[in-house]
């Protein structure tokens, strides 16, 4: 890897988990061999890196070049197009490792019309660092990351449901970091019912609320509920038409509907990414079905005992038919851990 990429892409990794929903981008600007600005997309809605990285420029960056770690968009979204910025202050060479696979408008041609000189160059850990982000787009369906808060020995509640609170505060922060990086909040009708949860993104600065998707089932929605004060509007799936009486406040799906084909349904409205918060018998049909990226447990140094919670409730007859995850992170938030697995 060229060692400016290399620049920008250790800024794309440094930042990495705080971009909210957006990927983390790196840029560098270079002129007559020396670097002059360089920035990297500090958070979700704030600029992106190529103006960050302008913006930081110690001198006119007439005829520069400029290293990115993706290709820079080329559409308003939350902030105006980076190529806008590119062309206005006299860049003339933009060097790109991975490619944006989901563009509205291709950056890489707005730059090329303009006469700027544009190169692709890919690079295999960079693109590895950007597939999460696009793997949706090969799959049809949400990325789905299951997550749960567990006792040592493995329980979500005790047999009587309760659950609050299993982990201490870092770690609970630390899942409104991580639903603030998601688009929805799937939890099924036990949790509902039972905790009447809230399901908002709480962290310092705002944070950015997935909109709440509940399974459910046959239970009956009700007028005192949480989420009803959730700033987006839930989609419910359930089979109890007495639901219906809440069409102006929520999407009422009714039906029998399958997991893959509410996924389907997820993604067909713009939800790309979906956390699924439990209880245990939603996470057993993910699990049981396969349709999940990734696996977060938190574990409390508490032994619950005996109790029906359990991350999954059904039973192998051998070994190799067990669940097989793969270990890929391990941190300790306070007095938690937190696993992440992905399937073997
Ligand atoms: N520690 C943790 O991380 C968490 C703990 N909890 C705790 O777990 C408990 C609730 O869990 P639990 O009782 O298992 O309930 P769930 O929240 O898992 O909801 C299960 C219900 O969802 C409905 N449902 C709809 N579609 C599906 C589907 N495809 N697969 C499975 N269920 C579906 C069913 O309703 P129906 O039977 O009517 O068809 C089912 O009974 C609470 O005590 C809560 O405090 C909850 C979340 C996280
Ligand atoms: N008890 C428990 C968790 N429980 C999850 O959090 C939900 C409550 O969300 P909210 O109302 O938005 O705060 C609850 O319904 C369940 O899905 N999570 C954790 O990280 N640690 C915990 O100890
Ligand atoms: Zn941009």
């Amino acid at each position: 890897m060229n060692r400016y990429m290399s620049m920008a892409f250790e800024l794309a990794r440094m930042t990495a988990g705080q971009t909210g929903k957006n990927p983390a981008v790196g840029a560098v600007i270079v002129k007559e061999g020396k670097v002059i600005g360089m920035g990297a997309h500090l958070g979700y809605g704030k600029p992106h890196a190529e103006r960050q990285a302008i913006a930081s420029c110690s001198e006119s960056t007439e005829g520069a070049d400029i290293y990115v770690t993706l290709e820079p968009c080329s559409h308003y979204g939350k902030t105006p197009p980076c190529t806008e910025a590119i062309i206005e202050v006299g860049i003339s060479r933009v060097f790109y490792a991975a490619k944006d696979l989901n563009p509205k408008v291709s950056g890489h041609q707005v730059l090329l019309d303009s006469g700027i000189h544009v190169a692709h160059t890919p690079d295999a850990i960079i693109d590895r660092f950007y597939a999460p982000f696009f793997k949706h787009l090969v799959s049809k369906r949400p990325n789905v990351t299951l997550k749960c808060a567990t006792s040592l020995d493995g329980r979500l509640a005790l047999d009587d449901g309760t659950s609050s609170w299993i982990t201490g505060e870092a770690a609970r922060s630390d899942v409104h970091n991580e639903r603030h990086q998601h688009d929805a909040i799937l939890v099924g009708g036990g949790t509902l019912l039972h905790d009447d949860p809230k399901l908002t993104a709480r962290i310092e600065g705002g944070g950015d609320s997935p909109v709440p998707v509940i399974l459910l089932g046959h239970g009956e929605l009700s007028d005192d509920q949480m989420i009803l004060r959730h700033p987006k509007r839930a989609i419910i799936y359930t089979t109890n038409e007495a639901n219906l009486k809440y069409s102006e406040n929520y999407d009422i799906r009714i039906g029998e509907w399958p997991l893959d084909a509410i996924l389907e349904d997820l993604y067909a409205q713009g939800i790309s990414s979906l956390f699924v918060e439990g209880g245990s018998t939603i996470l057993t049909s993910f699990i049981k079905q396969q349709l999940y990226d990734r696996i977060l447990i938190y574990i409390a140094p508490k032994i619950f005992g005996e109790s029906r919670h359990t991350l999954y409730k059904e039973q192998f007859s051998s070994m190799e038919e067990s669940v097989h995850l793969e270990l890929i992170d391990v941190e300790k938030l306070g007095s938690d851990l937190k696993l992440t697995y992905g399937k073997a």
